[in-house]
This record gives C-alpha cells, sequence and structure tokens, in this order.
C-alpha cells in the first residue's frame, strides 16, 4: 500500500503544478487530495486527508475548458468550412489536432502533449503525459479480436469505418487547403491522431452547454403562449475539462461531481472555486485514502468498454445474485449491476412471424405508428427491469388486431398485459436473442477464470447473457391474463351455443 508521502512525492507533480501554474485562474487544494496509479484504472485522485461533503477540490475556469469555442480555430477557417464541421466530434477533433500542432504555443500545451517538469537547475520536459497516447478500446482491434463481441451490443457499433470515412471527408479536406494552419504531412493531423482525438473524447470528455463552452448563446425560441416568455432551445457541446477528466469511475461509488459555477456564483465570493467555470465538488464524506470518484453516469459494461476501455467487475449485490443460478453466478459473483441487453424491435417482429405467422411486411403500417408515436423500436433490459415497459405493449400492436385498431382510432397505446401469446412471443425473441452469441455461459465464465490475457469481451457477454436468462424466468413465471380476444372468444362462444340451442 502507498503512504500519502510517496503519492505526493511519486503521483504526477509536474501536471498538479502545471495546472496551478497555468494562471489563468485554475485552483485546487493540495492538501485534500493527490494523484496516483490505481491498479488496473491508470491514474486516478485520492483523499489524503477525510473530505466533508460539498467541499470545493479543484476549479476550472471557463476560459481553460478547450472546446470548439474557445480555440482560435474557428477564426482562421471559412465559415462554410466551419459549418461543415458541424457534424458530432469533427470541430473539437480539428481544435485539438490543431492545438497540439501548435506545441509550445498552445494555452492547452501542458495539458495535451509535454509537460514540464521543474528540476533543477533548469526545466526538462517530464516524458509523461497528462493524456491518453494509447487505447485498447475496439475501435482499435483486429478482426479477430472484435470477433469476441460476436452477440454483444457492441456488435456493429464500434464505427470505424465510419469514422474513418468522416476523417477522408470532412477534415482531411480541410486541413489540406490550409498548409499555413496544418504543416502538411505532420502526424498531429494524421488519421492515427484523429482516431487519438476522437478516442480522447469518448473516454475524457464533458457534456455542457453550448454557452458554457464559450459557444453561441442559446437560441430563443418565440412561444405563442402569453403565460411564458420565451423557450429556450440550447444544445450540449463536448468540452475537455483539465484536471476533472483525471477521476475514474465506477458503478454508484461517485462521490465527487462537477457543478456549473457561471451562474450561481456568489456575487460577494472571492473564492477560487466561485470563479465562473466548473468546480468539483465533494458529495459524500470522502475518507482519508479513499478514491474520488465521478460519474460516467453507470453505463453496462458494453458501453464502459466502447467509450473508455474497462469494464465493471463489481461484487454483485445479493438483490440481483437471488436471481441468477448457480450456473450463472460460478465461481464469478462479480459484474456490472448497471448492466444492460438490447432487444431489436426487429428480433421481436421475427418472434410474432413465428409465433403468430404474420409477416413482417404487413406490420410496417403498426411499426411506424410506434415511432410516430415517439417510442422507441429498441428495447433495453436489466436488472431492475428485465421486461421493459414498453415491450409488451409493442407486441400487442403487432399481434392483436383490435389493439392495432383503438391504437389507429384512439391514439391509445396498448396496456403491458402478458397472456399466452405475448408471453410465446416475448420467448421466443428472448431465445433469438441468445443464439446470437458463439459462446455459452460455461464458457464466458470458464475464460473470465482461467484467461490472464482478454476478458472484457468475455465480461461482456456474461452481463447480458445473465440479463437475457433472468428475464426469460420472469416471462415464464409471469402471472397470464386473459386476453380480450380469449375472453371474447369464451363469451361468443356461449352466445353461440345458446343461439344453437335455440334453433
Ligand atoms: C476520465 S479518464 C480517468 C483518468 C485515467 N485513469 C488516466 O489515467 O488518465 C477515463 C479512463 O480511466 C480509466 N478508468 C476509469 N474508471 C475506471 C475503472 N473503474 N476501472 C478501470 N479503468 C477505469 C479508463 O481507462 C478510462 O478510459
Amino acid at each position: 500500500m502507498q503512504t500519502f508521502s510517496s503519492i505526493l512525492t511519486n503521483g504526477p507533480q509536474h501536471f498538479l503544478q502545471a495546472f496551478k501554474a497555468s494562471d489563468q485562474g485554475s485552483w485546487y487544494d493540495s492538501n485534500l487530495f493527490g494523484l496516483t496509479q490505481f491498479p488496473n484504472m491508470g491514474w486516478g485522485a485520492v483523499a489524503l486527508i477525510d473530505i466533508p461533503v460539498d467541499t470545493p477540490l479543484f476549479h476550472i475556469p471557463s476560459n481553460l475548458l478547450l472546446t470548439p469555442y474557445t480555440s482560435r480555430l474557428a477564426s482562421l477557417l471559412a465559415d462554410e468550412e466551419w459549418d461543415k464541421l458541424d457534424i458530432g466530434w469533427a470541430r473539437l477533433i480539428l481544435v485539438m489536432m490543431y492545438e497540439t500542432s501548435l506545441g509550445q504555443k498552445s494555452k492547452w500545451y501542458q495539458y495535451l502533449s509535454k509537460l514540464f517538469l521543474p528540476c533543477r537547475p533548469t526545466w526538462l520536459i517530464a516524458e509523461t503525459e497528462s493524456m491518453p497516447t494509447k487505447f485498447d478500446t475496439p475501435m482499435f482491434w483486429d478482426e479477430t479480436r472484435r470477433a469476441e463481441l460476436i452477440g454483444t451490443d457492441l456488435e456493429g457499433r464500434i464505427g470505424r469505418e465510419d469514422a474513418d470515412k468522416q476523417y477522408f471527408e470532412i477534415l482531411l479536406p480541410i486541413i489540406q487547403a490550409h498548409p499555413d494552419i496544418f504543416p502538411p504531412n505532420s502526424i498531429d493531423t494524421s488519421l492515427e491522431a484523429y482516431h487519438l482525438q476522437g478516442s480522447r473524447i469518448l473516454s475524457r470528455s464533458f457534456t455542457i452547454p453550448r454557452s458554457k463552452a464559450g459557444g453561441p448563446a442559446p437560441h430563443v425560441v418565440e412561444s405563442d403562449d402569453s403565460d411564458s416568455d420565451s423557450d429556450e432551445e440550447e444544445g450540449g457541446v463536448a468540452a475537455m475539462v483539465w484536471m476533472a477528466d483525471m477521476l475514474n469511475a465506477a458503478y454508484e461509488l461517485d462521490n465527487a461531481r462537477l457543478y456549473d459555477t457561471s451562474e450561481n456564483t456568489s456575487a460577494t465570493s472571492t473564492e477560487p472555486w466561485d470563479r465562473p467555470g466548473y468546480t468539483m465538488r465533494s458529495t459524500k464524506l470522502i475518507k482519508a485514502g479513499e478514491q474520488i470518484y465521478n460519474t460516467y453516469d453507470s453505463p453496462p459494461n458494453s458501453e464502459l468498454l466502447r467509450k473508455y476501455g474497462h469494464v465493471d467487475q463489481l461484487p454483485l449485490p445479493q438483490t440481483i445474485l437471488e436471481l441468477l443460478t448457480s450456473e450463472e453466478v460460478g465461481n464469478h459473483p462479480v459484474g456490472n449491476p448497471g448492466d444492460e441487453v438490447f432487444l431489436p424491435g426487429d428480433m421481436v417482429l421475427d418472434a410474432v412471424t413465428e409465433v403468430r405467422g404474420k409477416k413482417k411486411e404487413d406490420l410496417t403500417e403498426r411499426v411506424d405508428w410506434w415511432l410516430e408515436e415517439g417510442y422507441e423500436d429498441t428495447f433495453p433490459l436489466t436488472y431492475s427491469d428485465p421486461i421493459n415497459e414498453d415491450l409488451i405493449p409493442f407486441i400487442r400492436l403487432m399481434i392483436d388486431d383490435d389493439d392495432w385498431s383503438r391504437a389507429q382510432h384512439k391514439g391509445k397505446r396498448p396496456h403491458a398485459k402478458m397472456d399466452q401469446v405475448v408471453q410465446s412471443v416475448l420467448l421466443s425473441a428472448l431465445d433469438l436473442r441468445a443464439a446470437k452469441y458463439k459462446t455459452s455461459i460455461e464458457d464466458d465464465l470458464a475464460i473470465i477464470s482461467d484467461s490472464p490475457g482478454e476478458k472484457r469481451a468475455a465480461v461482456v457477454r456474461l452481463g447480458e447473457k445473465r440479463i437475457l436468462n433472468v428475464a426469460h424466468r420472469v416471462v415464464m413465471t409471469a402471472k397470464l391474463e386473459t386476453s380480450t380476444n380469449e375472453k371474447k372468444r369464451t363469451a361468443t362462444d356461449y352466445d353461440e351455443s345458446r343461439s344453437k340451442k335455440k334453433r
């Protein structure tokens, strides 16, 4: 175990000093926390003393945020070029390439590349970066490794080809048109650099309102409603936030959060953490020696792997373990309690075809109605909600002509009533989803416990399959209601038999 003094001497002092010395209003309390390496997590922040709840830890002024609007780049390009870049993260990626290529002339030099290490007799350049220069996310995996993701929600979502296309079709023509801004053939504007900056954004950026990122003020939409003056519409934009991106995260372990200080600032406060910008504050008592965690919004392991390159493997709570069989738990009672698996609407339609014999193309109108009403046609299943609340109404809409007619005429979606047909469709859809994997739960558990190398894909697969199995059991044991059609059929039968008798 590291001692606090070793954290202070071995930690990235150059990074903390550069942050403090940036002389633009950044601030941190060096008595409260230090940066240190955590096993399999890289750098992270650790409390040096007990930190009470709601304590300011560090502050980043607005002008130090690295966003498409705080860099000079926009003013150097033609308006049409800047407009063309308004897609995904293209602007921020190009800004990060540009600021990197500026070297020491950039305000973010120390943040983006090599850092100055104060060291007698002179300043030396430390060979440590504050930013990762290598990623091991699926975006960088070869075909063999990507094959491990077959069946998971990640399959087909890596987007390497689309990303390459964006580089060649949008960024590169602009880069090549400005040799004065972007030195030709520079590594800083290469395809590799594009992926590196994109991955840094994916794993480290914060989404903040455009106007807080130095962008235009919100677009004000005049409302017809005389009681309300106006409605404000403002999109979010990705921003790189110095120091805040040194914090790790794990499912529901967050004990600090980043707060916008641009508006709530007390006019009388002269405290450095109250100036306009963003301040990280503790949200719980953090004991000395504990890691300071931010939140990444508790995504499932598939998303963690895609964006950050890691998976959460935490002890599963008893409430979840009780849902699993001993075969599913194996000797691995850990995972991500926030795990999730998607059941695509298309697969539900295949199940409807299988159970009811309805042709998929005959259901197009119903699916269109569903989407136009604003419902999703992909259904996330979780431990706490193994049968997504929209799933049964969607199935009923597909299988029941009365429900479809009511939806068309009254604009109401069907109730979430599970009868035998819905149950069969659900079970069939879950089976179709589970059949996508190439490995069994047993295989995944064996890989996780035996293989010293790559396990993350197996952890993702295992988490998804566990939820599919839980959902299967919930559907199997659900209390079935008699469908309206069945009730009607019974009444009609009775009526018919009465009328027959009368005859
Ligand atoms: C916002 S950065 C945090 C700082 C980072 N550890 C570093 O060394 O620069 C996010 C990255 O930290 C790592 N990370 C964060 N939380 C983690 C966790 N619970 N387990 C493993 N790695 C984690 C992942 O590599 C992720 O891409």
